[in-house]
């Protein structure tokens, strides 16, 4: 055993490791956790490896509570430092600071500074993910796909399925009521209309929930470790370095044979659709979204023609509509109803708008969905303030930056980190944050606060572009489903409510049972 052991001790590469780990632990405790030390930051004793988000790395909560808890520590402090894992990120507190960041100084903040590799993962080239000129490149090409005119046109494609929603709630009803798990509905109805208008058909999860998309959907959002994604965000280098995906190559080769099908079907003629899919076609055959649309200001002469976008370009498009756009409307959904079944007397109020809105002569048409529902609006906005799906907004510094108020130069290469939850749930701008209180977004008290105090869209040019899509697959769901239905709190409905620490996207954990009967 003596033996074993001194021949252990011989073994050269034994020896390179333990130099190896005293060298990174000297690098780790004397460097990389002094730096809001040396600058003078206030933040909290990090944790060796883990910084200050041991929490969520352990999967004890989500990471958008982990990085809230550190918020709500140092709220009063126009900013701070928190170590990200190793690595260090400027968190910024005061809404001014917030304006300057997204809005005023956005040249020096525009990327969000994440994991992206066109040639391991080529779906991470897409508008979330890419920075400067490149995101600049497709923003501006991408623009018109969220115009009015263009929600108009596929408005009908949505309330086709929320009319499925419907019917789906209606046939499970035995002995006038029944109990659904309604982040697993409202998924399902969100994962239809993005795929009916990203993808250009219908994949029925609504009345399949084993499809494919579902499926995939899943793989997309749950099942990943919080260290995994944290390093996309926050040590974008080490994965490139590494060559690791972040995009599972299962799930990748799904959507890259679903969009080519669908692209080749489109081709042949066979199938004509007013939808996303077929305005990226454009994007890739000219290079511009064309003809007859008002808000697009620039003449079309003054579009390159040259400058299409590849097929690949296009499928990332595709994909990042379905990521980004099937979790979080879904997840607003769940929570409004939630909060809803826990509040009858706002729910009777919000069913009451709706059927003084289905009375009028255009019922529940485009117009009315968004101009004419003022009250499900404000609710809407108080589930997203309380439930924010994206709990924190990323950027980096990409040019030196002063921050007057703090007498601080923010030095380039800095990471940003905006912590959305935190300051929505700030008693200093929401008194008593806890409570569901719809008026808090009555157009007087909407005046009466910082803009930026309100952040579950983020703000500024890099602001989400789908608002106004996920507001109206909101709409049509709590529109479609209220009208017909009254829904309460059952046994297994859980309060309050626990956020799923897998998930990067702030979302139910277990989901959230609810019982519904008709609504007389
Ligand atoms: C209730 C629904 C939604 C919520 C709460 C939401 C929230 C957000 C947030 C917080 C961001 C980051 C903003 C920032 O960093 O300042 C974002 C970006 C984005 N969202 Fe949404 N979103 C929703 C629906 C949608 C939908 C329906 C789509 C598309 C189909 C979409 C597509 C995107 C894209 C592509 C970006 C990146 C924009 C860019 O970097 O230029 N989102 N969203």
């Amino acid at each position: 055993m003596l033996d074993l052991i001194l021949s252990i001790f011989e073994y050269k590469l034994f020896w390179i490791h333990v130099i190896g780990l005293a060298v990174y632990y000297v690098y780790l405790k004397f460097v990389a956790f002094t730096y809001w030390q040396r600058k003078n930051v206030p933040h909290e004793k990090p944790v060796l490896i883990f910084g200050n988000i041991l929490r969520s790395c352990l999967g004890l909560v989500s990471i958008g509570e982990d990085v809230k808890r550190n918020y709500d520590k140092f709220r009063d402090h126009p900013v701070h430092g928190i170590y990200m894992l190793s690595n260090p990120v400027l968190m910024v507190n005061d809404p001014e600071l917030v304006r300057l960041v997204l809005v005023k100084e956005f040249s020096k903040f525009r990327d969000r500074g994440l994991y992206h590799n066109e040639k391991v993962d080529p779906l991470t080239a897409n508008l979330f993910f890419l920075p400067g000129e490149k995101w600049k490149r497709l923003r501006s090409k991408l623009s018109p796909t969220f115009s009015s005119s263009k929600l108009k046109s596929i408005y009908p494609l949505i309330k086709e399925i929320g009319d499925e929603l419907i019917k789906t709630v209606e046939k499970s009803i035995v002995n006038g009521n029944v109990v659904i798990e309604v982040k697993d509905l409202s998924s399902r109805y969100t994962t239809d209309t993005i795929v009916s208008m990203a993808f250009g058909f219908n994949c029925n999860t609504l009345k399949d929930p084993k499809s494919d998309f579902r499926k995939y959907g899943d793989m997309i959002v749950k099942k990943r470790p919080n260290i995994q994604l944290t390093f996309g965000m926050f040590s974008p280098e080490l994965l490139t370095f590494l060559r690791i995906r972040l995009i599972d190559k299962v799930v990748y080769e799904f959507f890259i044979r679903v969009f080519s099908e669908m692209v080749n079907l489109r081709k042949k003629g066979n199938v004509k659709r007013d939808d996303v899919l077929n305005l990226l076609m454009q994007l890739v055959e000219k290079g511009y979204i064309g003809v007859n649309d008002e808000e697009i200001r620039k003449p079309i002469s003054e579009y390159d023609e040259t400058d299409r976008i590849t097929l690949l370009e296009a499928y990332a498009q595709a994909f990042v509509f379905f990521f980004a756009g099937f979790e979080t409307s879904s997840g607003t959904i769940a929570y409004a109803l939630y909060e809803l079944a826990l509040h009858p007397e706002i729910q009777d109020r919000v069913r009451d708008e709706i059927r003084d809105l289905m009375d009028t002569s255009h019922g529940c048409s485009y117009e009315n969905c968004v101009n004419r529902t003022k009250y499900l609006e404000m609710v809407i906005n108080e589930t997203l303030r309380k439930h924010p799906t994206s709990p924190f907004l990323n950027r980096i510094c990409t040019e030196d930056c002063e921050f007057p108020s703090v007498n601080m130069n923010v030095q380039k290469g800095t990471k940003i980190m905006i912590s959305a939850s935190g300051i929505m749930r700030n008693s200093n701008f929401y008194p008593d944050p806890d409570k569901f209180d719809p008026e808090r977004f009555s157009q007087e008290n909407i005046d009466s606060r910082n803009p930026y105090t309100f952040l579950p869209f983020g703000q500024g040019p890099r602001s989400c572009i789908g608002i106004r899509l996920g507001m109206i697959q909101t709409k049509i769901a709590l529109i479609s489903l209220l009208s017909k239905f009254r829904c309460s709190p059952c046994l297994d409905t859980p309060v309050p409510l626990k956020y799923s620490p897998k998930s990067i996207v702030q979302v139910p954990d277990r989901g959230i049972p609810l019982r519904f009967e008709r609504a007389r």
